[in-house]
């Protein structure tokens, strides 16, 4: 052990403009990080107002609020004797910039601006923010401290305000601000060639299926060339938004992870420390290429080095081994006064440790590179939108949740996602000792939520104990339902543990076309009895939108009917492929307040129903994944049953291609057709293929006014189309896409017919359906 330093970064489950929370979380998370022996703590990204303030950024209140909330910090005698790095807006010279905050000793060190905003997606943050301008790379300028809070409590009037780097007495220390590492010219590169040993990196960064991938793969590629620490600290949870931002704090050394924190947690606080030894980076720096690359001042910024008088290394990291007792600077297990906060063990799936239990780690030992762990998409189905649900749930202060639950994969989906919140939630409130114990807050949340009192000793006893007091399903039947769907749900509703209701609504449908009748004298009728197309469609989106208003008239009463109080959120549960094709009624259940799987795939969908099949001990789910999906809004005739994919006039796994390929930036109806004839081509027509982009692009357009009005969706998928902070594109289109078209039926007639199609009847779509393609 040649140099050995305690390291120390988090995730905090931080909430857009909660300060006083915000504050709680930043101060206990100092006071574990000062428990563990480190000398440096890292937070998320605008870890004091919280990540998702959005427009709030715009108000002076949150700029102001932000400066009085780090002069408590900063008073705060436990906040000593650390060296902090946390994050809030600043305004310099009326702009206002996305900051770190360096912090010593109730001193500001440094004010480090964003360089590089994150601004496509989800993010806006040129919306609110400057960008520190690049070319002033390596510099600062003088930063007369705004407030008097904070001038009283740090006795400076100015601070340098730019991009520097921490000079300790042992190391130097650098500022990667999110996206920073996601662009091609990233900070690490220069501050590396610079000398910077220890890199800092606070994200708001959110979870959508798979990313993980990227993000490790960019952190171990920052030192993986030149040596070097890196620390990635991230938000947590549901901040108010769709997003849920999926932790995940981490630690590598020279291109190796040695520490790694959970993705998906209740956990309002998880802490990743590690003991590095900064020899190990010395000695991959002898490399001398990358001596050479160093030594080339003129063509590098050289960075202005803020001196911080600190030691970060472990004093006498042969304390033990002298003595045998624990060096002073290593107050391991005495515990330190402070918000009840403590850092609790890794989130167990089923015996899969996603994240290190390393809060009584051997300090005096090197932290060891570990695998990397990645989820697989399903249990990432089964625990984001699940953590996301809860935070949302405890936080609005609501009941629970009530969903319409016919039978079918998505609503399906949707009642195992509150499931897995019950497991999580009941796993969380029993937590042996060996593991933390019980957490509190959970505790207490679910508590207040079930209406116990808070006085009562009530502990969960399952996760269908959970389920019963907080969840609510309902089946809504018409006499086009079939005893098969009836019975699903019921066994569903059984299995979870959720308050089940099962009731016919024939009575209010016919109350409705009695009224339009009355009114008009016109009786509309089924295809099957004779009517038109547009009857037939209007008789089956009543029954749908009709289900919508019982869903609000239950959720807000059945607390009452049950002798609580307050109300339920409902959950709607169109997933991303629906919705892309605007294959639902436009007020139906799938308005609803929250929808757990807006943004995720079909096929990802039956994934997780086998995945919970097994794992959570749901064999019912079995039926619902071998069960043909229909609508059971006509009647059921002997050679007739509503089936989604061939009433769609697609499949749900081309509309995943179809969506993947017209996601922000990428195609129009002409580049999609021709990326398609490579990758098709062996299994369509050119004309065929022709007609399914068409026939997508057409029900695309006709129906995106559906997506304007989309219930507030988990975000999971980078192609979901919601209208509301997403997917900014208009809902009035030229939908049969005239001039595209035409490009496209000219290519059609160049390319040889004869060369496509070797292995035609591979293909798992169905076919176009001509009539329809008539009409384009
Ligand atoms: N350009 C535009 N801008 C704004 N609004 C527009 C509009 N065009 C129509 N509208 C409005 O939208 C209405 C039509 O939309 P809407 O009422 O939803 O009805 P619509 O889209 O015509 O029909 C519902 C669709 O969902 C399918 N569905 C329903 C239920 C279950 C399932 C299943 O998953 O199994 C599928 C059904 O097969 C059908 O294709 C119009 O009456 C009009 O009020
Ligand atoms: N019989 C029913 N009872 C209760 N809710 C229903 C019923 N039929 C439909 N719903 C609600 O309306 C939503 C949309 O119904 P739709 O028939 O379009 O099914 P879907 O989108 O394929 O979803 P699912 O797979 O859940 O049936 C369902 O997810 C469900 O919440
Ligand atoms: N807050 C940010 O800078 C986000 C950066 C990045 N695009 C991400 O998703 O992690």
């Amino acid at each position: 052990m040649g140099h050995p330093v305690i390291l120390t970064t988090c995730s905090l489950n931080q909430w857009a403009l909660d300060f006083n929370g915000n504050r709680d979380r930043i101060l206990a998370s100092i006071v574990e990080a000062k428990r563990r022996g480190s000398k440096l703590r890292l937070g998320p990204e605008l870890e004091i107002c919280g990540y998702g303030c959005f427009d709030h950024f715009l108000e002076p209140d949150t700029v102001l609020h932000s400066w009085q909330v780090l002069a408590q910090i900063l008073s705060d005698e436990r906040a000593k004797g650390i060296l902090i790095d946390t994050g809030m807006p600043v305004l310099h010279k009326g702009a206002l910039y996305n900051c770190r905050i360096l912090c010593l000793d109730g001193k500001i060190l440094l004010i480090r601006p964003k360089m590089f905003l994150a601004n496509d997606g989800n993010y806006r943050e040129m919306r609110y923010f400057t960008p520190w301008s690049a070319d002033r790379r390596g510099q600062t300028e003088s930063f007369v401290l705004p407030v008097d809070e904070v001038r009283n409590v740090t006795g400076q009037d100015r601070v340098p305000f730019g991009d520097a780097v921490i000079q300790t007495t042992d190391t130097t220390i650098g500022v990667e601000l999110c996206e920073e590492l996601f662009t091609p010219d990233s900070p690490h590169i220069a501050l590396g060639l610079d000398g910077v040993e220890i890199f800092l990196n606070a994200s708001g960064s959110h979870h959508e299926l798979r990313k993980l991938h990227q993000r490790v793969n960019l952190i171990l590629n920052a030192t993986a060339k030149s040596g070097g620490v890196y620390l990635y600290a991230n938000q947590q949870g549901c901040d108010g938004d769709r997003m849920y931002y999926d932790g995940c704090a981490l630690i590598s050394v020279n291109g190796s992870m040695v520490a790694q924190g959970t993705q998906f947690s209740l956990e309002d606080m998880e802490i990743v420390t590690a003991t590095v030894d900064l020899e190990d980076v010395r000695s991959a720096r002898t490399q001398k290429s990358r001596g050479f690359q160093a030594a080339q001042c003129a063509r590098l910024p050289r960075f202005e080095r803020i001196y911080a008088k600190i030691r970060l290394g472990i004093e006498d990291p042969f304390g033990v081994l002298l003595d045998g007792g624990m060096p002073a600077s290593l107050p391991i297990g005495k515990p330190v006064e402070g918000p009840e906060y403590a850092a609790k063990g890794p989130l167990a799936i089923n015996g899969a440790v996603t994240g290190d239990r390393n809060d009584e780690l051997d300090r005096n030992v090197v932290t060891k590179p570990r695998a990397v762990f990645y989820h697989r998409p399903e249990e990432e189905i089964a625990l984001g939108p699940a953590c996301w649900l809860w935070d949302y749930l405890r936080r609005s202060r609501t009941q629970g949740f009530f969903i319409p639950l016919s039978g079918g994969i998505d609503s399906c989906a949707t009642s195992v996602i509150v499931f897995s919140m019950c497991r999580l939630v009941h796993e969380a409130c029993t937590r042996p000792e060996s593991r933390g114990g019980p957490n509190k807050q959970v505790l207490e949340d679910v508590r207040r939520i079930c209406s116990e009192v808070p006085e009562s000793n009530w502990v969960p006893a399952s996760p269908q104990d959970v389920c019963q007091r907080l969840f609510a399903t309902c089946y809504m039947g018409t006499k086009n339902s079939s005893k098969d769907t009836r019975a699903r749900a019921k066994e569903l509703a059984h299995a979870i543990g959720s308050y089940h209701v099962d009731l016919n609504m024939d009575n209010v449908v016919e109350a409705i076309l009695t009224l339009f009748t009355a009114v008009t004298t016109f009786t509309p009728r089924f295809k099957v009895h004779g009517g038109t197309a547009g009857e037939n469609l209007a008789l089956q989106n009543i029954q749908a939108r009709l289900r919508m208003l019982l869903a609000y008239m239950f959720a807000q009463l059945l607390p009452w009917v049950r002798g609580k109080s307050g109300g339920l959120l409902v959950l709607g549960s169109a997933n991303v492929d629906e919705s892309l094709r605007g294959y639902l009624t436009k007020y139906d259940c799938s308005s609803a307040d929250l929808n757990p799987i807006g943004a995720i795939s079909k096929t990802d969908l039956k994934a997780f129903i086998a995945f919970a099949e097994k794992d959570f001990n749901l064999p019912v789910l079995h039926k619902f994944i071998t069960a043909t999906p229909t609508a059971e809004l006509e009647p059921i005739t002997q050679n007739y049953v509503q089936a989604d994919e061939a009433d769609m006039g697609m499949t749900y796994d081309e509309l995943s291609i179809f969506g993947r390929l017209r996601k922000v930036g990428k195609c129009g109806p002409y580049s999609m057709f021709t990326k398609l004839v490579y990758e098709w081509k062996e299994l369509l027509t050119p004309q065929e293929i022709a007609d399914k982009v068409k026939m997508f692009f057409f029900e695309y357009a006709r129906n995106r006014h559906k997506m304007t009005t989309l219930t507030p969706s988990y975000h999971a998928e980078s192609y979901s189309p919601d209208d509301n902070r997403f997917d900014l594109r208009p809902f009035l289109y030229p939908s049969r896409f005239p001039f595209q078209f035409s490009l496209i039926d000219q290519l059609v007639k160049r390319l040889p017919t004869a060369a496509f199609a070797q292995k035609k009847g591979q293909f798992e779509g169905p076919p176009p359906d001509p009539s329809k393609l008539a009409t384009y």
